[in-house]
């Protein structure tokens, strides 16, 4: 076994982790796990200083604001950085525990577990100057420490420090609540001034006769070590002070958030572990794995959880952490404590959304796990694919758009408002990104992939003539309802993606994309191939594969961590090349297949078999990853160089780190934002729409999509009027090139992004100009041009798409992401019906001559050639947006650039 090889670990630990049922493979990772260090906030402008100094980069955690990972072999403490206080070394998963405690301005916090304080000292950073802070250990040395962490990076102004058992630890914050003090009224004469590192002259004398014993029994009242000047201890009495209150007063006067990070085993903490290599084994045996001291673990951590939770405020939030991966310490304590507290409830933890984390064993706990394939990320991904490859269902309205017409007597408005409508059902896209930040991306599947069937299935219905045609109003309705089910698809597929692989956004957004450009080729070439463009069995594959495809992805693609190593950055460059060449390789194929003209049968069977190969072949990258690697979750303990709490009770040094294999958040609420986010930041909708840059995206994209959908919403009488009887090579063509568009625009944005910190809104620019120039050529109505316009239009309605959702989750964030993309597309709704069911309807109604039967139509270049001159001149506008925008957006760029370099230089 490699991992006997790399750390030989004992029989009696293998049994532990046996009983546990832990995997010990995961203890080989120790050498690859990177360190996390945090830095003080303020201290931002020292990054580069800090690199120099390490001589090595500093990658940002993307989930965690301040936190960034350094190579693993890197040592802080003798640092100037650290010695001057402007990094912490902590853990990401113990930076996750704290943020999942939700601190917000003026709490009143306890840390039940303080010491060594790296938690202690981040929750102090959050609470700036508010609220406070109530640190408690039972060990007496190591809260000392603690003291001088504080002192260290100037956070003790809110914070007092009690030696004390946390199992009965009963002060609360009294001297923020005047309510809780009954003493308020009395003359005051012995209170508490200033603090003073110089101690009274009888605890000198105590300290003399050896002092008072380091660790705190369960009886022993607290004893106050350090308190700062607005811990509000200053002006209190002794009575004051350690007054305890009833139950019910805690209920008002407890604290606002209780985190108990308990004593454990340490097993989740891979160099801890580690150290006993060094210590012995006989020691871990001792301290670890001794069957009476576990035993009396679980009791001390129910305890402690319990007695937390006593304290806690009426609505306040409790998180408990340990650093151990068994379940006896974590679910299995939880689950004692829920069932005999019954005022507890668990909630989730929103932060947590995008965390590298797992569900722990009951719902709403999460777990830090050492070992994450990343086989399965990549198995999402393809079946995010294979999501896209059928998702551009919305494009083919024209392949049965005539049925439509003759079956239901309709006049080209009429259609060209069906078509709205289908558009319209992206509008409603707002609640797919609603959702999507609050459920999961299954359920996101789920109701997309059943909207669909009901959508589809209904003009199936009418079409192949089952049922007599419907309503106008109602085949509006199931046509929107079609419409929206693909947004339902493209957000969870999207959102998820991008937020699995935030380093590749471009790349990610391109193939995504792209697939979805070519899905309408897809769609339309296995049905002419295999039924002649019957529209029925065409509406029937769109009725059924979509839900098909969907169901098989609600089993695989899900949130994953996303890359944070070097290494695995750099593979997910290589993996991304891999699935672009397959896409390039599907096009070409539909490409070859397109402009061969037509095939027999048996060939045509022979295509459709090689086009679900090619399909499939993306499953290659999660197949290597399965047989060929296992990926370590870097997310592990750090440096610790001593045991934590020995039988002696021995101290450990401040730079020590805490691991957090598991937490579980009791009632989380949503972070309050200090500060107007800066472009580039997160930001909530609100926030987005207050922003110059967003309306100047939104306009941009409009002109770009707009134009472009109403070409492809009217390829079929466009095509017509020039005299073509068969327009589906345009629309194959639009299709198509507009997948080239995506998927060469978001690898080469991303590319010059790196390269030379071009702005990604150049991109959508120069795509604006080239689509004006083809709209002119297709106003000139010249032999082929219909052949270069759908060229054109394809390819620039791709740049557009696989440009503008990188941009707009650049500029704002991929937190509310969801929503964000959505309003984006509401743009499709609204280009639609401007460009396609107002300017092109009017202009073309207007031209045409009516046919007996109902309907009209117009033959000849005049039906659409002022549409094609309106939407050049939409272009040029669009242009000059885009253009604006790189010019605001240069500096959010020459980040990510050096971002991206910090990535590529380091070895
Ligand atoms: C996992 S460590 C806490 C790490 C700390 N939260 C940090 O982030 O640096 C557990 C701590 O619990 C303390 N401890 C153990 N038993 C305790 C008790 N009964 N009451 C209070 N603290 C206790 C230990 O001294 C140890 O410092």
């Amino acid at each position: 076994m490699e991992d006997a090889e790399k750390l030989p670990l004992p029989g009696a630990f293998l049994d532990f982790l046996k009983e546990n049922g832990l995997d010990p493979s995961i203890y080989t990772a120790i050498d690859s796990i990177p360190r996390y260090i945090r830095l003080k906030p303020g201290c931002e402008a020292y990054i580069e200083e800090v690199q120099a100094e390490m001589k090595c980069k500093l990658q940002k955690v993307d989930w965690l604001a301040g936190f960034y990972s350094i190579p693993p072999d890197i040592q802080i403490a003798s640092s100037k950085a650290y010695q001057e206080g402007k990094i912490y070394g902590i853990d990401a998963s113990s930076g996750a525990a704290v943020m999942a405690l939700n601190i917000s301005e003026g709490d009143h916090v306890l840390d039940l577990c303080a010491a060594p304080g790296a938690k202690l000292c981040m929750i102090l950073d959050l609470l700036g100057n508010s609220g406070s802070l109530t640190g408690v250990d039972v060990a007496r040395h190591r809260l000392a420490a603690c003291r001088t962490m504080l002192q260290k990076y100037t956070l003790g102004d809110r914070c007092r420090l009690f030696v004390a058992d946390g199992t009965t630890f009963s002060l609360v914050p009294a001297g923020f609540h005047s309510a809780c003090n009954s003493y308020q009224l009395e003359e005051k004469v012995d209170v508490f001034k200033e603090w003073t590192s110089r101690r009274p002259w009888k605890e000198r004398q105590k300290a003399k006769k050896g002092g008072p014993p380091l660790l705190a029994s369960r009886s022993q009242p607290p004893e106050l070590i350090y308190y700062g000047q607005h811990s509000g201890v200053v002006g209190l009495t002794k009575g004051e002070l350690y007054k305890t209150l009833s139950e019910n007063e805690i209920g008002s006067c407890g604290y606002d958030k209780v985190l108990v990070d308990a004593e454990c085993t340490h097993d989740g903490s891979f160099k801890h572990i580690q150290k006993f290599e060094h210590w012995g084994w006989k020691t871990l045996q001792r301290r670890v794995l001794d069957a009476e001291r576990t035993d009396s673990l679980h009791v001390l951590q129910l305890d402690l959880l319990t007695n937390g939770f006593r304290l806690l405020k009426v609505g306040g939030t409790l998180v408990y952490s340990t650093c151990s991966l068994t379940f006896a310490q974590n679910e299995d304590v939880v689950d004692q404590f829920l069932k005999e507290n019954r005022s507890a409830e668990l909630q989730d933890i929103e932060s947590a959304r995008g965390w590298p984390c797992k569900n722990g064993r009951i719902l709403k706990t999460l777990r830090f796990d050492p070992l994450t394939s990343s086989a399965g990320k990549w198995l999402g991904f393809v079946t995010a694919i294979w999501v896209q490859a059928i998702c551009g269902n919305n494009y083919t309205f024209a392949n049965y758009s005539d049925a439509l017409k003759i079956l239901m007597g309709l006049t080209q408005t009429q259609l060209n408002n069906l078509s709205v409508a289908k558009d319209v059902g992206k509008a409603f896209g707002i609640f797919s990104g609603l959702a999507s930040d609050c459920w999961s991306t299954s359920t996101i599947l789920i109701i997309g992939a059943i909207e669909g069937l009901i959508g589809y299935g209904v003009q199936l219905l009418v079409v192949s003539q089952r049922i007599s045609p419907i309503p106008y109003w109602l085949m509006c309705v199931f046509l929107c309802l079609g419409g929206n089910s693909s947004t339902w698809l493209n957000t969870a597929v999207l959102v998820t993606c991008l937020r699995n692989f935030p380093k590749n956004r471009g790349p990610v957004s391109g193939i995504l994309k792209g697939y979805v450009g070519l899905s309408t080729a897809i769609f339309t070439d296995i049905c002419t191939a295999l039924f002649s463009s019957d529209p029925s069995t065409f509406l029937l594959m769109l009725a059924i594969v979509p839900a098909v495809i969907c169901f098989i992805a609600v089993l695989f693609l899900r949130e994953s961590p996303p890359a944070s190593t070097f290494a695995e950055e750099k593979q997910e460059t290589q993996f991304f090349n891999i699935f672009n060449i397959v896409a390039i390789t599907v096009a070409v194929y539909l490409l070859a297949f397109d402009i061969t003209g037509r095939h027999g049968h048996v060939l045509s069977l022979v295509f459709t078999a090689g086009l679900l190969i090619l399909l499939a072949s993306p499953l290659l990258v999660p197949l290597y990853s399965i047989f060929f690697q296992s990926n370590p979750n870097p997310d592990m303990e750090q440096q610790i160089k001593e045991p934590l709490l020995g039988q002696n009770g021995s101290l450990q040094t401040e730079e020590e780190q805490q691991n957090l294999p598991a937490s579980s958040g009791i009632k989380v609420e949503e972070v309050e934002r200090k500060r107007k986010p800066l472009i580039g930041e997160d930001h909530n909708i609100l926030e987005m729409l207050k922003t110059l840059d967003f309306w100047v995206l939104f306009v941009s994209f409009l002109c770009g999509v707009g134009t472009g959908l109403c070409v492809m919403n009217n390829m079929g009488q466009i095509g017509l009027a020039l005299g073509y009887s068969d327009v589906s090579i345009f629309i194959s063509f639009i299709s198509i090139w507009g997948f080239f568009g995506r998927i060469f625009s978001g690898s080469l944005s991303e590319y010059f992004i790196r390269k030379s910190a071009m702005p990604r809104p150049l991109w959508n620019a120069a795509s604006q100009i080239l689509m004006c120039l083809g709209y002119v050529a297709m106003a000139m109505a010249l032999p082929g041009s219909l052949y270069i316009g759908s060229m054109i239009v394809g390819i620039c309605y791709g740049v557009r798409f696989a440009v503008t959702v990188p941009i707009a989750s650049e500029l704002f964030g991929l937190k509310y992401f969801g929503l964000l993309y959505n309003i984006i597309i509401l743009n499709l709704p609204l280009g639609s019906f401007i460009f396609s069911g107002l300017i092109a309807g009017f202009l073309y109604d207007a031209q045409a001559t009516s046919v007996p039967g109902g309907g009209n139509v117009c033959i000849g270049p005049n039906c659409y050639m002022l549409v094609f001159v309106i939407m050049a001149i939409t272009c040029v506008l669009g242009c000059g947006l885009d253009l604006f925008l790189a010019l605001r957006t240069k500096n959010v760029y020459s980040k990510i650039q050096l971002e991206k370099s910090l990535v590529t230089s380091t070895p």
